[in-house]
């Protein structure tokens, strides 16, 4: 898993390299324009003309100092700042002077200090923007003019470029209101963890790192708990599967879901726990929906409760339901069951009595959770709701989650020592030890009705094989966002369906095995 730091964590390093060092901050810009320019001229090799906007910190800094080695390179670029002389940081000022010296002598570089919006139309033409604008050093909401700027050239097209953080981007939380979307953003440093999450994911395109000229080993003593899942860890993840297993020993999921209403959600989970290894498969459905539901799939043992009129769960079926649930290594619950009053008090019931060994907690048995929320033992249980779905359990509105993804995610699993799948783009795993794991698959095409189950039998399924709660979430999570990302080439975002995703899970897991598998 790749570690991810905080802002502040960032700035330990430029403070360890500028006291302990003895590196000044001048040279660490130059290291990290250095850096910066060469990337943009590999990345872009044909680009010629550039537009760079400098704010007066030393993120604008860095945006004189590229300024400087794009046009060595022959690019025409052209630069608008926002600061004055007096108001420069010292780096930023002297990377604008020697810009500034070197812009009299040359026809290819050109300054021109900000006072208009209208100002910027001369980045119209320019076929790469550089934001310069703010990095780690902003905070709170953008203030104008920046805001202002940064709506204008989000209007402009051309390929952008981040130098550190997208300006108006909160590298700590992943939020920020009006920011600068980026193509590619290359950071400093490190990798900041607001990156990866929420508007990061949104904004920052493609984001690479570009060392500073210390090293990386400054952060081989700083702690962090924010990771970026990698396939590798997919790999590691994969349940081991012992030669004379049998298909008991292979992993029981029983699944609980599936209404009348929605009969579909029961095939979606219970045909993800087949595809994803587990040796005996249970699905339990009203009985009104049985007919219809055998013979979707074969391989499914399908069991019904209730009478022939039965639509959905109620808490008299427990009892026939109890052995089971003591039977399975876990229970997938959730999908479909739909939310009538008596179905409410099945989930609540099947919480409090505690007889599973382990749950998937998912979709409506979520939200029959919330009112025993307080009193509930989720120590052996995967929550999986979508933002949506974990603003109703925590009464918070999703903005607010979102402002601050990461704490409240971590405080939730930690206070319910339980997983908590936060599903979203991208979807984000918080422990009950405080760890938080970002994924690093998917696409949007899995925004559609059905994602959802399949991703919950996927984790009951590799969950009955490996009985570990942090790593069945994991690898099911970018298992599942793996398969639709290869389904991107022949379906496209628009026609990947749940049913899409399923048939492909063990495509999938072949390419994780061939890609590391020795050869
Ligand atoms: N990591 C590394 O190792 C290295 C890092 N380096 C670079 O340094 C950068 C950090 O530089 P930094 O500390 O000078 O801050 P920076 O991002 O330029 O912003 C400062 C400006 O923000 C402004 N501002 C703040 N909030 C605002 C708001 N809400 N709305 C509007 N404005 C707001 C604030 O204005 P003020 O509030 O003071 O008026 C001030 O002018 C870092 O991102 C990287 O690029 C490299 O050079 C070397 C190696
Ligand atoms: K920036």
């Amino acid at each position: 898993m790749i570690p991810l730091y905080s802002n502040s964590q960032i700035r330990a390093l430029d403070s360890f390299a500028i006291n302990q060092l003895q590196t000044s901050g001048i040279v660490l810009m130059e290291n990290a324009a250095l850096g910066i320019s060469q990337a943009i001229l590999s990345k872009f090799p044909s680009v010629r003309s550039v537009g760079i906007i400098c704010g007066k910190g030393n993120n604008g800094g860095d945006g004189f100092a590229v300024a400087r080695h794009l046009s060595n390179a022959g690019l025409n670029v052209k630069v608008i700042y926002l600061g004055d002389h007096f108001s420069m940081s010292e780096d930023c000022r002297t990377n604008f002077e020697i810009c500034q010296n070197l812009a009299q002598q040359r026809s290819n570089l050109e300054l021109i200090q900000f006072s208009s919006i209208k100002q910027l139309k001369n980045f119209k033409y320019r076929e790469l923007i550089i934001d310069a604008i703010l990095g780690s050093g902003f905070s709170g909401t953008l203030k104008e003019p920046i805001s202002l700027i940064v709506d204008e050239l989000n209007s402009i097209n051309a390929i952008k470029v981040a130098i550190d953080v997208p300006t108006g981007l909160n590298a700590d939380t992943g939020y920020g209101d009006i920011i600068f979307k980026s193509d590619l953003t290359i950071t400093l440093g490190e990798f900041k963890k607001g990156l990866f999450v929420c508007k990061g994911y949104e904004n920052c395109g493609e984001i690479i790192l570009c060392e500073i000229g210390v090293g990386r080993d400054f952060f081989d003593s700083e702690f962090t708990n924010t990771f970026l899942f990698e396939p590798e860890d997919a790999y590691q993840f994969l349940p081991k599967r012992g030669k004379r297993i049998n298909k008991y020993s292979a992993g029981k999921v029983l699944t609980i879901a599936g209404s009348f209403q929605y009969p579909g959600a029961a095939v979606l989970t219970a045909g993800s726990t087949l595809h994803s290894g587990t040796g005996a498969s249970v699905l339990v459905i009203p009985q009104s929906v049985k007919k219809f539901i055998h013979k979707k799939i074969t391989e499914l043992v399908v069991q019904s409760y209730g009478n022939d009129d039965c639509k959905f769960l109620t808490p008299e079926d427990y009892k026939a339901l109890e052995s089971k649930i003591k039977w399975a290594d876990v229970i997938a619950l959730g999908p479909g069951i739909g939310r009538e009053e008596q179905t409410i008090e099945f989930v609540q019931k099947f919480i409090k009595k505690k007889d599973f060994k382990a749950a998937v907690i998912d979709a409506d048995a979520l939200f029959a959770l919330k009112d025993i929320l307080s009193k509930a033992d989720l120590r052996k249980s995967i929550l999986t709701p979508h933002l949506g779905e974990f603003s109703n359990l925590v009464n918070l509105p999703v903005e607010e989650i979102e402002k601050n993804i990461f704490e409240i995610g971590s405080e939730f699993a930690k206070q319910y020592k339980t997983i908590l799948v936060l599903k979203g783009a991208p979807t984000v795993t918080f422990t009950s030890i405080g760890e938080i794991i970002i994924n690093s698959s998917g696409n949007n095409g899995l925004a559609k009705f059905g994602s959802g189950d399949v991703l919950t039998g996927m984790i009951a399924g590799f969950y009955s094989q490996s009985k570990n709660l942090k790593e069945a979430a994991l690898l099911s999570v970018y298992i599942h966002g793996l398969t639709a990302d290869l389904l991107l080439g022949t379906k496209t975002e628009f026609g990947i369906v749940a049913t899409d995703l399923i048939k492909n899970i063990p495509s999938t897991i072949n390419f994780i095995k061939r890609s590391f598998e020795k050869q």
